[in-house]
């Protein structure tokens, strides 16, 4: 008995089945953010809603996700991952039994409020695991797998989710996903079962608001720290926008698709990030020095396919290149984890949740904006219509693609500050996350570096002239282990 014990014990602290206890949240967590996707047209039945109603449903639920995630990512540094994916397990479950409950709107709002603070708390949660219990190599890998477990979570969301529905009705329904996270927070309470966090991981102690204030700031003013906020916006946020909102009237109103095909192209998004997650981790894993150029080139690509959309004759794009601008913002999802890498590698282990909180706001708060901008933009073009033209679409997607080439903008500037910063702390002899080679174009300051040119054709390196400090200076551990380039 004392043996099986042990060995339960043994297997509980197993890297791998920590991480499985965790993204089982995650799993439920994408489960219940997505439910209302099938459900939308009961719900309005249900509930007497509006077009408008309903989609601020979405609104809520992406505004409470993105304005909770630097709080989130406090609690979690301070209280470790375990309690707060227990905390926010409990927390879904419950509101989606209110959920199931409801017969108006403003309780039903609340019931997806309270869904959106249990949801921000867990993708960072597992990160924060994952940053713990596996070496920095396998993080790029762990990212993607975990994206990958949470979209199996949106397909379970679809199919069966419908058949649900359609047997047990809405109430029976809504409990049992609720009872589902329920249940799962009994195994995480299990002493046995539950993640260990080192302690020696967590902040020291309780922090006063000056402290915290303090910690957000230096993730906040860290370049990688803003590179990681753009390029989170940049690569995620219209895709999001596409999938959860405004992709589906775009497809069966601007394009006359059928419904059918309508959600057999969404799928393609799925699908897409799927084989795109599972090939990112790898690639970016094997070589770290790429990953915020790869993170351009998708942000670019998917500029490129709003552009396509918005300027294709009469707004009416044949179906092979709609399936290939699909295909390409499938990737933007996957490719946005790159900005949790990068928190993980330049914040130190007591700040890593707070950072990759701050990343995360990028994608979400501009899903908000432009989900709220081609409502707003559709309603002005067309005013009173229910549904809207290709014209009103092409209008509406300028929204998006204006915010993404601005992410884009400040992308493209805070590489070339993070180069710098790594490139100083280099040529200072201090330990780097990803070695990088410098060029000419490389935006040294001058009157600290000099710039010296080798012997051999395009040689360049950078002697450095001052003894300022320029790693994080609040960094009180190594910044994190250092990869070097193979
Ligand atoms: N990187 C995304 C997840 C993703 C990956 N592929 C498609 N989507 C992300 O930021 N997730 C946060 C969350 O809470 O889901």
């Amino acid at each position: 008995m004392n043996r099986l014990r042990a060995g339960w014990r043994w297997l509980a602290q197993r890297p791998l089945i920590i991480w499985f206890a965790a993204v089982g949240c995650y799993l439920l967590a994408v489960f219940h953010r997505t439910s209302l996707g099938v459900a939308g047209p009961l719900a309005a039945q249900r509930l007497d809603l509006s077009a408008g109603q309903l989609s601020s449903f979405v609104m809520l639920q992406l505004g409470v996700y993105a304005a909770m995630q630097v709080p989130a990512g406090i609690l979690i540094d301070r209280f470790g991952p375990r309690r707060m994916l227990l905390t926010a397990t409990l927390i879904m479950g419950s509101a989606q039994v209110l959920f199931s409950l409801v017969h108006s709107y403003p309780l039903a709002l609340l019931a997806r409020g309270l869904l959106g603070v249990g949801d921000a708390m867990t993708y960072i949660s597992v990160l924060r695991l994952v940053a713990g219990w596996f070496p920095a190599r396998r993080y790029p890998m762990m990212v993607g797998l975990t994206s990958l477990t949470g979209m199996l979570g949106n397909v379970v969301a679809t199919v069966p989710l419908t058949l649900m529905l359609t047997d047990l009705g809405w109430g029976p329904t809504f409990a049992i996903a609720g009872g589902l996270s329920l249940g799962y927070a009994l195994l995480l309470l299990r002493p046995a079962v539950a993640a260990p966090y080192r302690e020696a991981e967590s902040a020291a102690g309780p922090m006063g608001g000056r402290e915290v204030l303090a910690q957000v700031k230096h993730a906040w003013t860290l370049p990688a720290g803003r590179l990681g906020f753009w390029i989170h916006l940049s690569t995620m946020a219209g895709p999001t926008v596409f999938a959860v909102l405004w992709g589906y009237p775009y497809l069966t109103q601007a394009l006359g698709y059928s419904p059918g095909v309508a959600s057999s192209l969404l799928m393609l998004l799925v699908f897409g990030g799927l084989i795109g997650n599972l090939m990112l981790g790898p690639v970016i894993a094997r070589r770290p020095f790429i990953r915020g150029w790869l993170a351009l080139i998708v942000a670019g690509l998917c500029l490129t396919g709003w552009l396509v959309l918005i300027g294709w004759p009469n707004g009416q794009p044949p179906v092979a290149v709609v399936v290939a601008v699909i295909c390409v913002f499938s990737v933007g999802g996957p490719a946005s984890g790159i900005g949790f890498m990068l928190a993980r590698d330049y914040n130190p282990r007591h700040r890593i949740s707070t950072a990759t909180g701050l990343v995360n706001v990028g994608g979400f708060c501009g899903a908000v904006v432009m989900v709220f901008a081609v409502g707003q933009i559709l309603d002005l073009v067309e005013p009173g219509a229910v549904t809207h033209t290709a014209a009103a679409y092409r209008w509406a997607f300028g929204a998006i693609a204006l915010l993404t080439a601005f992410g884009i903008a400040r992308m493209i500037t805070w590489i070339l500050r993070t180069r710098v910063h790594v490139l100083r702390a280099a040529a200072r002899g201090e330990d780097v996350p990803v070695e990088i080679v410098p060029h000419r174009w490389d935006l040294l300051d001058t009157g600290e570096f000099r710039l010296v040119t080798g012997t051999k054709p395009g040689e360049v390196r950078f002697e450095d002239l001052s003894r300022r400090p320029v790693v994080d200076p609040s960094t009180d551990q190594r910044p994190a282990p250092v990869r070097r380039e193979p």
